[in-house]
């Protein structure tokens, strides 16, 4: 019946089909995960498998002390200077460190200890003290590497993913900030293969299993590898860095003289620009592309 204003009138006497209530609604086609959480839940999810606890990342700023200093990163170190890190004018520096820990760190800085001839420099406690966005999440693995070592000694494994800040040029695929993803293992004993054979566990579960390692430098690692995998568009690419915690950096926490901590990081936007073939890494964070 065609809705003629006449036929509109007298409706009541149209026949209308039984209402059914079972009927689906239309699929709505709004509201999307973000490609970058989407990739985050897939690298929890291997972490968690590989039965990896998260740490507390839920602070941006941080001192300089746990950032820097407990790495036995030198306060002289270029990556310590305000081209490429984001110093905070307020608060202006930390509230409280532990002053015994402190003191052991200044020591190794200065003059070494523990097998280590130290840097040979005037460590500066107001430099320790000035805070700061956290340039790694590294700086969590070492507040909870220092809390590892106050209770009695127990294996632990550790993972991180969370926004780091870096004061560097920003272009099409790096901007001042991005997600750091780390993992480490702390036990006694463990060796450079342990730490090759976790590299090849975690990335085998993102596909990615034909890996090669290049010797590389990081402060606070001895000895260093950043990892590269065969991806079959765009061949040898570098999945990310890893080493070994020095003792510089582990015994002035008191952690037992043979345990060791072996540790990797890598970055949550390439992965997921490689996955997603994004071309502009403005499409997946920070300000809009001018479209
Ligand atoms: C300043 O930014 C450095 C960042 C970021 C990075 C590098 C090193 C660490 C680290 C570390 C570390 C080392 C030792 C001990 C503890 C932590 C963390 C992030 C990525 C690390 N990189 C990176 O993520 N590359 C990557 C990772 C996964 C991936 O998967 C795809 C599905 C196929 C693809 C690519 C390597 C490069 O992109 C590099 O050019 C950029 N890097």
């Amino acid at each position: 019946t065609d809705l003629t204003r006449e036929n509109l009138q007298n409706w009541e006497e149209l026949e209308f089909k039984e209402y059914n209530f079972n009927a689906k609604g239309q699929p709505v086609d709004a509201g999307h995960l973000h490609p970058l959480l989407k990739v985050r839940k897939q690298f929890k999810d291997i972490f968690c498998q590989m039965g990896f606890e998260e740490m507390p990342t839920n602070n941006f700023v941080e001192s300089s002390f746990w950032n820097f200093d407990a790495l036995f990163q030198p306060q002289q170190h270029p990556a310590r200077d305000s081209h490429d890190t984001f110093f905070l004018k307020a608060p202006l520096t930390t509230r409280e460190l532990p002053e015994d820990y402190v003191a052991r760190v200044k020591q190794v800085h200065e003059s070494g200890g523990y097998g280590s001839r130290g840097y040979n420099y005037e460590w500066k406690r107001e430099e320790a003290n000035k805070n700061l966005l956290r340039t790694h999440t590294t700086a969590v693995s070492s507040r909870m590497l220092y809390a590892l070592a106050k209770g009695p000694f127990t294996p632990k494994k550790y993972f991180s993913i969370d926004r780091v800040f870096r004061n560097e040029a920003v272009d099409r695929t790096h901007l001042a900030e991005f997600h750091q993803i780390e993992g480490l293992i702390c036990d006694r004993g463990l060796t450079l293969g342990d730490l090759i054979g976790v590299l090849q566990e975690f990335f085998s579960r993102l596909g990615m299993s034909k890996l090669r390692f290049k010797p590389a430098y990081n402060p606070y690692t001895e000895p260093s590898m950043e990892i590269f995998s065969y991806h079959d568009k765009i061949g040898w690419l570098e999945i990310g860095n890893s080493g070994m915690f020095r003792p510089e950096m582990l015994q002035p926490m008191g952690l037992p003289e043979d345990v060791r901590v072996i540790a990797w990081g890598l970055s949550l936007e390439r992965p997921t620009m490689i996955l997603y073939e994004t071309e502009n890494i403005r499409e997946l964070f920070g300000h809009k592309v001018n479209l």
